[in-house]
């Protein structure tokens, strides 16, 4: 579903942040990518949803290459990735609704109407109350605010889900609740996941396989420049 090679990315072409990594997720698969601050895995789950244009690599989705990236990416390529960030306030356009978020992707491709019900049982499968979705951002819990961010990026019915620590700063009822959430929308779409994270634990439980961030960087690894991490010695098996 998703294969990133050999992909160099960043905000200083002199210094990148990410270097030649390479990382593939299959059809269905969920994938955790850990490691720590600052090393650079919101910017790779950027390059995998096409918002982040990589100075070299191949991005490519459902076996074609990035058309694109940011708003030169094609709408079907866009839209087969549901992205939900770490931090939802910024994630979120203050003067909207919590409905009218949910309900964006589908006025951003014309699809109001059609996805209007969608809307309320997605709202409704992540946990929000009619009354919430009436609310703005600012009315709303941090918890609340990112429940309408995992249903406004269920929304389109995405082949891939990229989730850049998206339970990082929720509680252990509220990550449940979406962890559950999105493996629900998994089982039944056969979705492939890129969760990306610090916590090995939940990470662990999660996806089928776990990658450590600096394991795929070919900096520590001179003789294996693109090393897969499928096949990586730090690549764990799902926990039970
Ligand atoms: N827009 C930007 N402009 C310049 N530098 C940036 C920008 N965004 C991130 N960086 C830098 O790029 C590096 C990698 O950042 P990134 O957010 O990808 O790391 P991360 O692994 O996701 O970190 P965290 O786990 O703390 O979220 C950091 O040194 C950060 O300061």
């Amino acid at each position: 579903m998703l294969e990133l090679e050999r992909i160099t990315a960043g905000y200083d072409r002199r210094a990148p942040v990410v270097r030649e990594l390479s990382l593939a997720v299959a059809d269905g698969e969920a994938v955790g990518l850990l490691g720590p601050s600052g090393c650079g895995k919101s910017t790779l789950a950027r390059v995998a949803a096409l918002l982040h244009r990589p100075y070299a690599g191949t991005v490519r989705l459902a076996g074609r290459p990035a058309g694109g990236f940011r708003f030169r990416a094609p709408r079907e390529q866009r839209t087969s990735v549901g992205l939900v960030f770490q931090q939802p306030r910024l994630a979120a356009d203050p003067r909207m609704t919590l409905r009218q978020l949910i309900a964006a992707p589908a006025h951003a491709t014309g699809r109001g109407e059609e996805l209007s019900a969608r809307v309320d049982e997605l709202a409704t499968d992540v946990g929000l109350t009619p009354e919430l979705l009436t609310r703005h951002p600012h009315q709303v819990s941090d918890g609340q605010l990112q429940r309408a961010c995992v249903a406004r990026a269920l929304l389109l019915r995405p082949a891939l889900l990229v989730c850049d620590e998206m339970t990082a700063m929720l509680d252990a009822s509220t990550t449940a609740a979406l962890v559950a959430v999105v493996e629900e929308y998994r089982a039944a779409s056969g979705a492939a996941l890129l969760a990306v994270g610090h916590d090995r634990v939940l990470l662990r439980r999660w996806c089928d396989r776990v990658v450590d961030f600096p394991a795929v960087h070919p900096k520590r690894s001179e003789t294996a420049p693109t090393s897969s991490p499928s096949t990586s010695s730090t690549t764990e098996a799902k926990t039970s």
